[in-house]
């Protein structure tokens, strides 16, 4: 016992803060070690860009975090472009990316999800088993895409109010004389969480500041956490992911106390409704078709108010930061333009007109569908200031592996294909590609609704025409994905978008700026410029 003590107490002598940090060096290198034997092993004859092999490609990848959009638009121009997939690397936890081309795209969609998966490697990347508290998404996300865009017309008129509302609070109402400086970012974060809360609970919860601020807090949350866990290897998740998630846990709950007492009356008004006490049907809202799902599912496990909460939760995410970093990124292109462009101007013409032509000038979905300038300018801000250089990826679940029919190459069980989003930036396909042409896609297709009739036909150009729209995705405009889970929000994002260029050019002045201040990439993904002000000033009526 003696013994056992002196040994104990010498140990503990001997461990000085020098000692235990190499110690934990040693450790975390070992498991990356670890991690990365454990990495599907792609074949040699696909290219790669970026560094490759052991501990000293890896510290070069990660210096290079900056530098990874880089690597795309290489990968896109030597191989993509001539239909070859490429390799593109990724942290040693985490399996590298065979980023397929353009004309890949379909055949990789088209798999079924028992071949390439969706659910697991968005769980991955988002360290959901921590960060969501390890339940999975696979409930919500099938509410929003049954539910959502046939629901959405009905809403129109709520979403309206709550655009022009929240754009009237963050931009100021009272001053028609003198401009107003703003930091457009959290302006942004004043209107887009208030504007999709009201889709997601009604009003009055909509404008509690004290529960859109949890919603948007968990949303930093996770953010963080995904960036912090990507650099620890997977041993340590597990002790990493509880600590760094605390946040979470906290923000869920601070939002819940305000959510859950909303919740129990929509479930109330279910029952009243179902047993003809009342005639009226509950107010429409996710939380409505959450339960209106769950019950035609027969799912009493998805009818408590707190798994109605934290079903909300990954919504709530897919929603805020990326309508805001959209958002951000539509009004710096629309003011960084030449002003001999005029495309405030033109957008507040086309908006004003067609909502003049409107039943008492509320939006309906037919105005919002003519507003072809307006969907091109938002269109085109995501082709060329898209956030991330690749949203669709795809995991190899099928036990033995895939074989690409077109290249011939196999890939592994456990293996990440992508779609690339460089193509969006291709010469060949958009001419003056790095230019934000506002008008690229209404130009077409103004110019072809004006022809006669007998001219349009029912020709191949006349589907083309069809598919320049916002909402619809192709292998060339991904910011959405494309395919079957192609994003389900996207009905309501084109809506409420147009109706906040709507709003803000109908009822204010911007200044134009000089220049459009760049994002900073980490990895695949953007950092926008957070402190960019923009000066706006209300309109006068007279
Ligand atoms: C500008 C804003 C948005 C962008 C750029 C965007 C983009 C995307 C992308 C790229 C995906 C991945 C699809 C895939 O892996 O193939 C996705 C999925 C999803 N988005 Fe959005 N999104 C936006 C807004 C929204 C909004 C407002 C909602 C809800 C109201 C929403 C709900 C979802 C859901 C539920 C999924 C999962 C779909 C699935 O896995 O089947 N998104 N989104």
């Amino acid at each position: 016992m003696a013994t056992t003590s002196h040994l104990l107490e010498s140990l503990l002598a001997s461990l000085t803060p020098g000692r235990i940090t190499v110690l934990v060096i040693l450790l975390t290198i070992v498991s990356y070690a670890i991690d990365s034997t454990k990495k599907p092993t792609y074949p040699k004859s696909i290219p790669r860009v970026g560094y490759y092999g052991g501990i000293r490609a890896t510290v070069r990848n990660w210096m290079n975090l900056s530098n990874y959009h880089n690597w795309m638009e290489e990968g896109y121009n030597k191989y993509g472009k001539h239909g070859r997939s490429f390799v593109t690397p990724a942290s040693p936890s985490q399996p590298d990316e065979i980023v397929v081309p353009q004309e890949q795209v379909a055949w990789m969609l088209e798999q079924p999800e028992t071949v390439l998966n969706t659910q697991e490697p968005h769980e991955a990347i988002l360290f959901s088993a921590y960060n969501f508290f390890g339940i999975d998404d696979h409930f919500p996300i099938k509410v929003m895409h049954k539910h959502l865009a046939r629901n959405l017309v009905t809403l129109l008129p709520d979403i309206q109010e709550e655009v022009a509302d929240s754009i009237d609070l963050a931009f100021g109402t009272d001053d028609t004389e003198n401009w107003k400086t703003l930091n457009l970012w959290e302006a942004l974060l004043v209107i887009v969480p208030r504007v999709m809360n009201r889709l997601a609970v009604g009003l009055p919860l909509c404008r509690n500041q004290a529960f859109l601020s949890s919603q948007v807090a968990f949303a930093d949350d996770v953010f963080r956490n995904c960036l912090i866990l990507t650099l620890f290897p997977t041993v340590l998740h597990p002790i990493v992911g509880r600590l760094v998630t605390l946040p979470n846990r906290y923000h869920f709950h601070q939002g819940y106390q305000l959510l859950k007492p909303i919740i129990e009356q929509r479930l109330l008004d279910f029952e009243r409704f179902e047993s003809g006490e009342s005639s009226t049907p509950p107010q429409e809202s996710i939380i409505t078709w959450l339960i209106r799902q769950a019950k035609a599912d027969n799912l009493p496990s998805e009818q408590t108010p707190y798994m109605i909460a934290q079903r909300l939760l990954p919504i709530e995410f897919a929603a805020i930061h990326t309508t805001v970093i959209t958002l951000h990124a539509l009004f710096l292109d629309l003011l960084a333009s030449p002003p001999k462009e005029n495309y405030l101007e033109i957008i507040r013409e086309e908006t004003s007109s067609v909502l003049q032509s409107e039943p008492n000038g509320i939006w309906t979905k037919h105005g919002l569908a003519r507003l072809y300038r307006t969907d091109s300018a938002i269109r085109e801000s995501m082709r060329l200031s898209t956030f991330s250089t690749g949203l669709t990826h795809r995991k190899v679940v099928a036990k033995d592996g895939i074989t690409n029919p077109f290249e011939g190459w196999h890939a592994p069980y456990g293996s990440i294909l992508m779609a690339n989003m460089s193509v969006q930036h291709d010469g060949e396909i958009f001419e003056n590609p790095q230019k934000y042409d506002a008008l690229r896609f209404s130009r077409v297709r103004e110019e072809f609704e004006a022809r006669a009739e007998a001219e349009k036909g029912d020709t191949e150009e006349a589907l083309r025409i069809k598919r320049l729209g916002l909402v619809t995705t192709s292998s060339e405009h991904l910011p959405f994905s494309h395919g079957r889970h192609a994003c389900p929000g996207r009905f309501f994002v084109a809506h409420e978008v147009k109706m906040m260029l709507a709003h803000t050019l109908q009822n204010y002045d911007l200044k134009p700026i000089a220049n459009k201040p760049p994002p900073t990439w980490v990895a695949h993904t953007i950092i926008p410029a957070l402190d960019v002000k923009i000066e706006v000033r209300r309109r006068s009526k007279d």
